[in-house]
Protein backbone atom coordinates (compact mmCIF):
# COMPACT_ATOMS: atom_id res chain seq x y z
CA UNK A 1 0.00 0.00 0.00
CA UNK A 2 1.46 3.64 -0.70
CA UNK A 3 1.14 6.46 1.63
CA UNK A 4 1.41 10.01 -0.47
CA UNK A 5 2.56 12.24 2.24
CA UNK A 6 0.89 16.02 1.05
CA UNK A 7 1.91 19.98 1.93
CA UNK A 8 -1.32 22.18 1.82
CA UNK A 9 -0.89 25.43 0.58
CA UNK A 10 -3.62 27.27 1.72
CA UNK A 11 -5.69 26.05 4.20
CA UNK A 12 -9.27 27.68 3.61
CA UNK A 13 -12.36 26.21 2.16
CA UNK A 14 -11.13 23.33 -0.41
CA UNK A 15 -7.88 22.60 1.43
CA UNK A 16 -10.03 22.29 3.90
CA UNK A 17 -12.57 20.22 2.83
CA UNK A 18 -9.53 17.68 1.55
CA UNK A 19 -8.50 17.36 4.96
CA UNK A 20 -12.05 15.99 6.10
CA UNK A 21 -12.12 13.90 3.43
CA UNK A 22 -8.90 12.36 4.80
CA UNK A 23 -10.31 12.28 7.99
CA UNK A 24 -13.17 9.85 6.80
CA UNK A 25 -12.15 8.27 3.58
CA UNK A 26 -8.37 6.82 3.74
CA UNK A 27 -9.38 3.44 4.58
CA UNK A 28 -11.51 3.48 1.55
CA UNK A 29 -9.05 5.37 -0.46
CA UNK A 30 -6.54 2.45 0.48
CA UNK A 31 -9.40 -0.20 -0.70
CA UNK A 32 -10.28 0.98 -3.94
CA UNK A 33 -7.69 3.46 -4.99
CA UNK A 34 -4.43 1.91 -3.58
CA UNK A 35 -2.92 4.63 -1.54
CA UNK A 36 -3.55 6.75 1.63
CA UNK A 37 -2.91 10.52 2.12
CA UNK A 38 -1.12 11.69 4.80
CA UNK A 39 -0.54 15.25 5.23
CA UNK A 40 2.48 16.44 6.76
CA UNK A 41 2.43 19.96 6.49
CA UNK A 42 0.09 23.16 6.39
CA UNK A 43 0.64 26.66 5.43
CA UNK A 44 -2.00 29.57 5.38
CA UNK A 45 -1.88 33.16 5.53
CA UNK A 46 -4.31 33.67 8.16
CA UNK A 47 -3.53 30.32 10.54
CA UNK A 48 0.16 30.15 10.07
CA UNK A 49 2.43 27.34 9.31
CA UNK A 50 2.60 23.86 10.91
CA UNK A 51 5.32 20.86 9.75
CA UNK A 52 5.25 17.39 11.13
CA UNK A 53 7.14 15.02 9.33
CA UNK A 54 5.41 12.12 10.90
CA UNK A 55 2.01 13.50 9.83
CA UNK A 56 -0.72 16.21 11.18
CA UNK A 57 -4.05 14.91 12.46
CA UNK A 58 -6.52 15.50 9.66
CA UNK A 59 -9.78 15.49 12.18
CA UNK A 60 -7.63 17.78 14.10
CA UNK A 61 -6.90 20.08 11.85
CA UNK A 62 -10.55 20.48 10.46
CA UNK A 63 -12.14 20.32 13.64
CA UNK A 64 -9.81 22.79 16.14
CA UNK A 65 -11.73 25.95 15.82
CA UNK A 66 -8.29 27.87 14.74
CA UNK A 67 -8.14 31.65 14.93
CA UNK A 68 -5.47 34.01 13.40
CA UNK A 69 -2.18 32.82 13.72
CA UNK A 70 -3.34 29.51 15.82
CA UNK A 71 -1.04 26.89 13.88
CA UNK A 72 1.59 28.64 16.22
CA UNK A 73 -0.42 26.57 19.14
CA UNK A 74 0.69 23.42 17.19
CA UNK A 75 3.98 20.96 17.70
CA UNK A 76 6.16 22.11 15.20
CA UNK A 77 4.07 25.28 14.42
CA UNK A 78 4.44 29.08 13.26
CA UNK A 79 1.69 31.68 13.70
CA UNK A 80 3.50 33.05 10.40
CA UNK A 81 2.35 31.49 6.87
CA UNK A 82 5.69 29.26 5.87
CA UNK A 83 5.06 29.05 1.88
CA UNK A 84 8.91 28.57 0.55
CA UNK A 85 10.20 26.61 3.05
CA UNK A 86 7.10 24.39 2.97
CA UNK A 87 7.59 23.57 -0.04
CA UNK A 88 10.66 23.01 -0.33
CA UNK A 89 11.82 21.19 2.78
CA UNK A 90 8.70 19.53 3.97
CA UNK A 91 9.36 15.88 3.47
CA UNK A 92 5.86 15.71 0.96
CA UNK A 93 5.76 13.59 -2.19
CA UNK A 94 2.76 16.05 -3.30
CA UNK A 95 2.01 20.38 -2.72
CA UNK A 96 -1.62 20.85 -2.65
CA UNK A 97 -1.82 24.55 -3.85
CA UNK A 98 -4.97 26.32 -3.35
CA UNK A 99 -4.54 29.82 -2.34
CA UNK A 100 -6.46 32.72 -3.73
CA UNK A 101 -6.47 33.00 -7.47
CA UNK A 102 -4.99 35.93 -8.67
CA UNK A 103 -5.92 36.50 -12.14
CA UNK A 104 -3.54 39.04 -13.39
CA UNK A 105 -0.31 37.33 -12.39
CA UNK A 106 -0.85 34.28 -10.79
CA UNK A 107 1.38 35.20 -8.13
CA UNK A 108 2.42 33.82 -5.52
CA UNK A 109 0.96 30.38 -6.57
CA UNK A 110 3.11 30.41 -10.00
CA UNK A 111 6.24 30.87 -7.83
CA UNK A 112 4.75 27.88 -5.08
CA UNK A 113 4.36 25.21 -8.14
CA UNK A 114 7.77 26.40 -9.54
CA UNK A 115 9.28 25.77 -6.15
CA UNK A 116 7.58 22.28 -6.14
CA UNK A 117 8.21 21.07 -9.24
CA UNK A 118 12.19 22.22 -8.54
CA UNK A 119 12.05 20.39 -5.73
CA UNK A 120 11.18 17.19 -7.30
CA UNK A 121 7.46 17.80 -5.58
CA UNK A 122 4.19 16.49 -7.73
CA UNK A 123 2.24 19.80 -7.52
CA UNK A 124 -2.00 19.23 -7.78
CA UNK A 125 -3.85 22.83 -7.86
CA UNK A 126 -7.07 23.77 -8.05
CA UNK A 127 -5.73 27.81 -8.49
CA UNK A 128 -6.55 28.63 -11.80
CA UNK A 129 -3.57 31.96 -11.95
CA UNK A 130 -1.00 29.18 -12.56
CA UNK A 131 -2.26 27.12 -14.85
CA UNK A 132 -4.12 30.37 -16.82
CA UNK A 133 -0.78 32.05 -16.75
CA UNK A 134 2.30 29.96 -16.63
CA UNK A 135 1.35 26.46 -17.56
CA UNK A 136 3.92 25.46 -20.59
CA UNK A 137 6.97 26.46 -18.47
CA UNK A 138 5.23 24.81 -15.43
CA UNK A 139 4.48 21.42 -17.39
CA UNK A 140 8.00 21.81 -19.03
CA UNK A 141 9.33 21.88 -15.19
CA UNK A 142 7.39 19.08 -14.02
CA UNK A 143 9.15 16.67 -17.14
CA UNK A 144 12.32 18.18 -16.25
CA UNK A 145 12.07 17.46 -12.74
CA UNK A 146 10.17 13.50 -13.47
CA UNK A 147 6.79 15.06 -11.60
CA UNK A 148 3.36 15.80 -12.30
CA UNK A 149 1.38 18.51 -12.70
CA UNK A 150 -2.29 18.49 -12.67
CA UNK A 151 -4.80 20.92 -12.52
CA UNK A 152 -8.58 19.36 -12.57
CA UNK A 153 -10.33 21.55 -10.71
CA UNK A 154 -9.43 24.77 -12.42
CA UNK A 155 -11.73 24.53 -14.42
CA UNK A 156 -15.69 23.00 -13.78
CA UNK A 157 -14.67 22.33 -10.12
CA UNK A 158 -14.78 18.22 -9.60
CA UNK A 159 -15.86 17.70 -13.02
CA UNK A 160 -13.97 15.93 -15.49
CA UNK A 161 -13.38 18.10 -18.56
CA UNK A 162 -9.82 18.76 -18.82
CA UNK A 163 -8.30 14.78 -18.39
CA UNK A 164 -11.71 13.65 -19.89
CA UNK A 165 -11.57 15.46 -23.25
CA UNK A 166 -7.70 15.09 -23.70
CA UNK A 167 -8.03 11.44 -23.03
CA UNK A 168 -11.69 9.99 -24.12
CA UNK A 169 -11.97 12.82 -27.29
CA UNK A 170 -8.10 12.22 -28.30
CA UNK A 171 -8.91 12.21 -32.03
CA UNK A 172 -12.26 13.97 -31.93
CA UNK A 173 -11.17 17.01 -33.50
CA UNK A 174 -12.16 19.95 -30.95
CA UNK A 175 -13.23 22.39 -32.74
CA UNK A 176 -13.78 24.95 -30.37
CA UNK A 177 -16.37 25.19 -26.77
CA UNK A 178 -19.09 27.45 -25.25
CA UNK A 179 -20.45 27.02 -21.17
CA UNK A 180 -21.14 27.98 -18.37
CA UNK A 181 -17.82 27.92 -16.23
CA UNK A 182 -18.42 30.47 -13.11
CA UNK A 183 -20.44 28.51 -10.35
CA UNK A 184 -20.79 32.11 -8.50
CA UNK A 185 -22.40 33.93 -11.69
CA UNK A 186 -25.23 31.47 -12.52
CA UNK A 187 -26.03 31.25 -9.21
CA UNK A 188 -26.40 35.03 -8.65
CA UNK A 189 -28.31 34.81 -12.56
CA UNK A 190 -30.94 32.29 -10.58
CA UNK A 191 -31.46 33.71 -7.73
CA UNK A 192 -32.03 37.35 -9.60
CA UNK A 193 -34.68 35.24 -11.47
CA UNK A 194 -36.15 34.40 -8.28
CA UNK A 195 -36.52 38.28 -7.25
CA UNK A 196 -33.18 38.78 -5.20
CA UNK A 197 -31.00 41.74 -5.35
CA UNK A 198 -27.60 41.51 -6.84
CA UNK A 199 -25.54 42.34 -3.35
CA UNK A 200 -27.27 39.90 -1.44
CA UNK A 201 -27.41 36.66 -4.49
CA UNK A 202 -23.80 37.14 -4.28
CA UNK A 203 -23.26 37.34 -0.55
CA UNK A 204 -24.94 33.96 -0.30
CA UNK A 205 -22.63 32.42 -3.26
CA UNK A 206 -19.69 33.74 -0.57
CA UNK A 207 -21.33 31.65 2.19
CA UNK A 208 -21.75 28.71 -0.23
CA UNK A 209 -18.22 28.65 -0.95
CA UNK A 210 -18.89 29.60 -4.73
CA UNK A 211 -17.06 32.84 -4.94
CA UNK A 212 -13.25 33.61 -5.04
CA UNK A 213 -11.93 35.59 -2.14
CA UNK A 214 -12.84 38.87 -3.98
CA UNK A 215 -15.68 38.15 -5.94
CA UNK A 216 -15.53 40.63 -8.81
CA UNK A 217 -13.90 38.04 -10.31
CA UNK A 218 -16.86 35.84 -10.83
CA UNK A 219 -19.24 38.62 -11.75
CA UNK A 220 -16.73 41.01 -14.26
CA UNK A 221 -16.22 37.53 -15.61
CA UNK A 222 -12.25 37.30 -14.85
CA UNK A 223 -12.47 33.88 -13.47
CA UNK A 224 -14.32 32.43 -16.87
CA UNK A 225 -11.83 34.22 -18.61
CA UNK A 226 -9.35 32.42 -16.91
CA UNK A 227 -10.91 29.22 -17.54
CA UNK A 228 -11.48 30.07 -21.48
CA UNK A 229 -7.69 30.29 -21.38
CA UNK A 230 -6.71 27.13 -19.96
CA UNK A 231 -9.44 25.30 -21.94
CA UNK A 232 -8.60 26.70 -25.07
CA UNK A 233 -4.69 26.44 -24.64
CA UNK A 234 -5.64 22.66 -23.17
CA UNK A 235 -8.24 21.37 -26.09
CA UNK A 236 -7.30 24.03 -28.54
CA UNK A 237 -3.53 23.88 -28.82
CA UNK A 238 -3.82 27.75 -28.93
CA UNK A 239 -1.41 29.56 -26.51
CA UNK A 240 -3.99 32.58 -25.15
CA UNK A 241 -3.23 34.41 -22.23
CA UNK A 242 -6.07 36.83 -20.68
CA UNK A 243 -5.62 39.91 -21.78
CA UNK A 244 -6.15 38.75 -25.42
CA UNK A 245 -10.16 37.47 -24.39
CA UNK A 246 -12.60 39.54 -24.14
CA UNK A 247 -14.54 40.23 -21.42
CA UNK A 248 -17.83 41.49 -19.97
CA UNK A 249 -19.82 40.08 -16.27
CA UNK A 250 -22.95 40.41 -15.33
CA UNK A 251 -22.81 43.48 -12.81
CA UNK A 252 -24.41 45.12 -15.22
CA UNK A 253 -27.64 43.00 -15.83
CA UNK A 254 -30.41 44.98 -13.92
CA UNK A 255 -33.36 43.33 -12.82
CA UNK A 256 -35.46 45.05 -15.72
CA UNK A 257 -33.12 42.93 -18.19
CA UNK A 258 -34.31 39.84 -15.97
CA UNK A 259 -37.46 40.07 -15.76
CA UNK A 260 -37.49 41.52 -19.93
CA UNK A 261 -35.65 37.70 -20.94
CA UNK A 262 -37.90 36.01 -19.25
CA UNK A 263 -41.03 37.85 -20.83
CA UNK A 264 -39.70 36.45 -23.80
CA UNK A 265 -39.09 32.89 -22.56
CA UNK A 266 -35.46 33.41 -22.18
CA UNK A 267 -33.03 33.91 -19.40
CA UNK A 268 -29.18 35.57 -19.09
CA UNK A 269 -26.19 33.42 -18.93
CA UNK A 270 -22.70 34.28 -18.79
CA UNK A 271 -20.49 32.02 -21.49
CA UNK A 272 -17.17 31.70 -21.69
CA UNK A 273 -16.55 30.27 -25.33
CA UNK A 274 -13.55 29.58 -28.11
CA UNK A 275 -13.59 28.99 -31.54
CA UNK A 276 -10.42 27.84 -33.94
CA UNK A 277 -10.56 29.92 -36.88
CA UNK A 278 -9.96 28.91 -40.45
CA UNK A 279 -6.30 30.50 -40.04
CA UNK A 280 -5.74 28.30 -37.56
CA UNK A 281 -5.96 30.77 -34.63
CA UNK A 282 -8.30 30.81 -31.90
CA UNK A 283 -10.52 33.40 -30.27
CA UNK A 284 -11.95 33.59 -27.01
CA UNK A 285 -14.86 35.69 -25.33
CA UNK A 286 -16.60 35.64 -22.23
CA UNK A 287 -20.27 38.06 -22.34
CA UNK A 288 -23.17 37.84 -20.61
CA UNK A 289 -25.58 36.14 -23.33
CA UNK A 290 -29.78 35.53 -23.60
CA UNK A 291 -30.49 32.53 -24.56
CA UNK A 292 -33.62 30.60 -25.49
CA UNK A 293 -35.39 28.52 -22.59
CA UNK A 294 -34.65 25.40 -25.48
CA UNK A 295 -31.03 26.01 -25.29
CA UNK A 296 -29.03 23.37 -23.96
CA UNK A 297 -27.17 25.60 -21.59
CA UNK A 298 -30.54 27.99 -20.60
CA UNK A 299 -31.42 24.65 -18.06
CA UNK A 300 -27.95 24.84 -16.14
CA UNK A 301 -29.24 26.43 -12.73
CA UNK A 302 -27.16 27.32 -9.67
CA UNK A 303 -23.58 26.62 -9.41
CA UNK A 304 -23.86 24.55 -11.66
CA UNK A 305 -21.48 24.31 -14.90
CA UNK A 306 -22.07 23.06 -18.51
CA UNK A 307 -19.76 22.86 -21.28
CA UNK A 308 -20.64 21.95 -25.10
CA UNK A 309 -17.60 21.04 -26.99
CA UNK A 310 -17.96 21.33 -30.36
CA UNK A 311 -15.76 18.48 -32.13
CA UNK A 312 -15.09 17.37 -36.00
CA UNK A 313 -16.37 13.94 -35.13
CA UNK A 314 -18.60 13.53 -32.89
CA UNK A 315 -20.22 17.20 -33.02
CA UNK A 316 -21.43 18.66 -29.66
CA UNK A 317 -20.47 16.63 -26.74
CA UNK A 318 -21.82 18.20 -23.11
CA UNK A 319 -20.39 17.93 -19.89
CA UNK A 320 -22.32 19.42 -17.08
CA UNK A 321 -21.90 19.34 -13.43
CA UNK A 322 -20.89 20.93 -10.19
CA UNK A 323 -18.67 24.21 -10.94
CA UNK A 324 -17.81 25.27 -7.55
CA UNK A 325 -18.08 23.97 -3.86
CA UNK A 326 -15.84 22.83 -1.65
CA UNK A 327 -16.08 18.66 -1.63
CA UNK A 328 -17.02 19.58 -4.92
CA UNK A 329 -13.43 21.39 -6.25
CA UNK A 330 -11.65 18.42 -3.28
CA UNK A 331 -12.86 15.74 -4.95
CA UNK A 332 -10.65 17.44 -7.95
CA UNK A 333 -7.70 17.30 -6.35
CA UNK A 334 -8.35 13.86 -5.37
CA UNK A 335 -8.91 12.99 -9.00
CA UNK A 336 -5.24 14.71 -9.94
CA UNK A 337 -3.99 12.50 -7.17
CA UNK A 338 -5.39 8.97 -8.73
CA UNK A 339 -4.11 10.27 -12.13
CA UNK A 340 -0.75 10.37 -10.57
CA UNK A 341 -1.13 7.30 -8.64
CA UNK A 342 -2.19 5.36 -11.90
CA UNK A 343 0.66 6.97 -13.85
CA UNK A 344 2.81 6.16 -11.56
CA UNK A 345 1.73 2.41 -11.50
CA UNK A 346 2.00 2.57 -15.30
CA UNK A 347 5.78 3.50 -15.27
CA UNK A 348 6.71 1.15 -13.07
CA UNK A 349 4.77 -1.60 -14.47
CA UNK A 350 6.51 -0.96 -17.58
CA UNK A 351 10.00 -0.79 -16.04
CA UNK A 352 9.25 -4.29 -14.66
CA UNK A 353 8.47 -5.69 -17.83
N1 LIG B 1 -14.27 27.11 -3.82
C1 LIG B 1 -14.50 26.66 -5.03
O1 LIG B 1 -15.62 26.28 -5.39
C2 LIG B 1 -13.38 26.55 -6.01
C3 LIG B 1 -13.58 25.80 -7.19
C4 LIG B 1 -12.52 25.68 -8.11
C5 LIG B 1 -11.33 26.35 -7.87
N2 LIG B 1 -11.18 27.08 -6.72
C6 LIG B 1 -9.89 27.72 -6.48
O2 LIG B 1 -9.24 27.02 -5.43
C7 LIG B 1 -8.48 27.93 -4.63
C8 LIG B 1 -8.92 27.82 -3.19
O3 LIG B 1 -10.28 28.11 -3.11
P1 LIG B 1 -11.01 28.23 -1.69
O4 LIG B 1 -12.45 28.25 -1.97
O5 LIG B 1 -10.42 27.26 -0.74
O6 LIG B 1 -10.55 29.70 -1.28
P2 LIG B 1 -10.55 30.33 0.18
O7 LIG B 1 -10.52 31.79 -0.03
O8 LIG B 1 -11.60 29.70 1.02
O9 LIG B 1 -9.16 29.83 0.78
C9 LIG B 1 -7.93 30.27 0.33
C10 LIG B 1 -6.97 30.10 1.49
O10 LIG B 1 -5.67 30.39 1.02
C11 LIG B 1 -5.00 31.16 2.00
N3 LIG B 1 -4.00 31.94 1.30
C12 LIG B 1 -4.18 32.94 0.42
N4 LIG B 1 -3.01 33.39 -0.04
C13 LIG B 1 -2.04 32.66 0.57
C14 LIG B 1 -0.64 32.63 0.53
N5 LIG B 1 0.05 33.47 -0.23
N6 LIG B 1 0.02 31.73 1.29
C15 LIG B 1 -0.66 30.86 2.09
N7 LIG B 1 -2.00 30.85 2.17
C16 LIG B 1 -2.68 31.72 1.42
C17 LIG B 1 -6.06 32.01 2.65
O11 LIG B 1 -5.67 32.39 3.97
C18 LIG B 1 -7.26 31.06 2.65
O12 LIG B 1 -7.33 30.32 3.84
C19 LIG B 1 -8.69 29.32 -5.24
O13 LIG B 1 -7.62 29.59 -6.11
C20 LIG B 1 -9.97 29.17 -6.03
O14 LIG B 1 -10.02 30.01 -7.17
C21 LIG B 1 -12.16 27.18 -5.79
N1 LIG C 1 -15.46 31.08 -7.90
C1 LIG C 1 -15.47 30.04 -8.86
C2 LIG C 1 -14.95 28.75 -8.25
C3 LIG C 1 -14.69 27.69 -9.27
O1 LIG C 1 -13.56 28.00 -10.04
C4 LIG C 1 -16.90 29.83 -9.37
O2 LIG C 1 -17.83 30.39 -8.78
O3 LIG C 1 -17.07 29.13 -10.36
Amino acid sequence: MTIYNIALIGFGGVNRALAELIATKNPLWERDLGFRLNIVAVSDLYLGAVISPNGLDAKTLVEANFTKGGFGQLSGGSAEANNETIIKTAPADIIVEATFTNPKDGEPAVSHCRWALQSGKHVVTTNKGPVAIAAQELKALAKAHGVHFEYEGSVMSGTPVIRMAEKTLAGAEMKGFEGILNGTSNFVLGRMERGLDFATAVKEAQILGYAEADPTADVEGFDVRLKVVILANELLGASLKPEEVTCTGISNLSPSDIENAKAVNSRWKLIGSAVRNEDGTVTGSVSPKQLPFEHPLAGVNGATNAVSLNTELLGSVTVTGPGAGRIETAYALLSDIVAIHNARRATATKEAA
